[in-house]
């Protein structure tokens, strides 16, 4: 893409290359997970997935390479920094407050925001922006399904619904990107499929943009817009579902495994 035309809106990831001392782990990728659009990074076990999600989210400076959000350059910012940018993450270990409910857990996530780094605001918060986060916290348990369990601790539930407590905790922050890491983790097929179409209808109604790094192929071609395949650190393909699914190169990268036939 030529400089004048570039899209910048979304995540926008240059020449990323995150060494480990002698190991490569990502060699000068690039990427863009534009706003309104959920777009897809996948590629086999040691490809380079959660080292490009950790220099995405902060917890990892890249060795050379430029992050973007929204046209700001992000790189060196920290995580909470990048947060208050409009970036939020979910984790593959969902840390919830297990003895909190799931109400609790969820307006968590809009208080961190509204409080930025300090949290003696949150103390001090006056009554408008108690009633914003009531209110966005209502939005986001009915988005999420979780209005019946609103008053459970979250530590009493299953997988599946706590994979949408973390997710409800993300969406609660107002966040203009997500980052999702591996959502799937842990959920039967019909919870992926559930848990999938929760986050196209976010994307549909907020118009956000979504970074999936995920395994499982099934949810990955079901909602992904546009896909990035990562493989021994390398960006070897990028395109639509129906592309990567046709594509000689990715199948070579999985050994012909039926992974990208789901
Ligand atoms: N902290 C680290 N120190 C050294 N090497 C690392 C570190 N983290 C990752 N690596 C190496 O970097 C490469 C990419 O790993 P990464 O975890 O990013 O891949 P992945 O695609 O997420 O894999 P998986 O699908 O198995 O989770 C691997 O060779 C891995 O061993």
């Amino acid at each position: 893409m030529t400089g004048n035309h570039r899209d910048d809106s979304g995540l926008r990831v240059d020449g990323l290359t995150v060494r480990f001392g002698g190991n490569t782990a990502v060699d000068n990728a690039s990427f863009h997970a534009p706003m309104g659009t959920i777009t897809g990074l996948i590629g086999p076990n040691g490809a380079g997935k959660t080292t490009t999600f950790n220099a995405c989210s902060g917890l990892l400076r890249p060795t050379t390479g430029t992050i973007g959000l929204s046209g700001q350059d992000i790189t060196r910012q920290p995580p909470a920094g990048r947060a208050r940018s409009g970036l939020g993450r979910t984790f593959q270990r969902m840390d919830l407050f297990d003895s909190l409910t799931v109400q609790q857990n969820v307006s968590l996530g809009l208080e961190a925001r509204v409080a930025g780094s300090n949290p003696l605001k949150q103390l001090l918060s006056p009554p408008a922006e108690r009633t914003a986060v009531r209110n966005a916290t209502e939005e986001v348990l009915d988005v999420c399904g979780l209005t019946g369990l609103r008053a459970e601790p979250a530590g009493s539930l299953s997988t599946g619904h706590r994979r949408l407590v973390d997710l409800g905790r993300v969406l609660a922050g107002g966040f203009s990107l997500l980052l999702l890491d591996e959502p799937s983790s842990g959920l039967d097929s019909a919870e992926t499929r559930r848990f999938g179409a929760i986050v196209q209808r976010v994307v549909a109604e907020r118009g956000c943009g979504v970074l999936l790094v995920e395994h499982d192929m099934a949810l990955v071609m079901s909602i992904c817009d546009y896909l990035y395949v990562l493989d021994f650190g390398e960006m070897i393909f990028e395109g639509t579902p129906a592309e990567v699914r046709a594509s000689e190169v990715v199948r070579a990268a999985y050994l012909g495994s039926e992974a990208v036939d789901a």
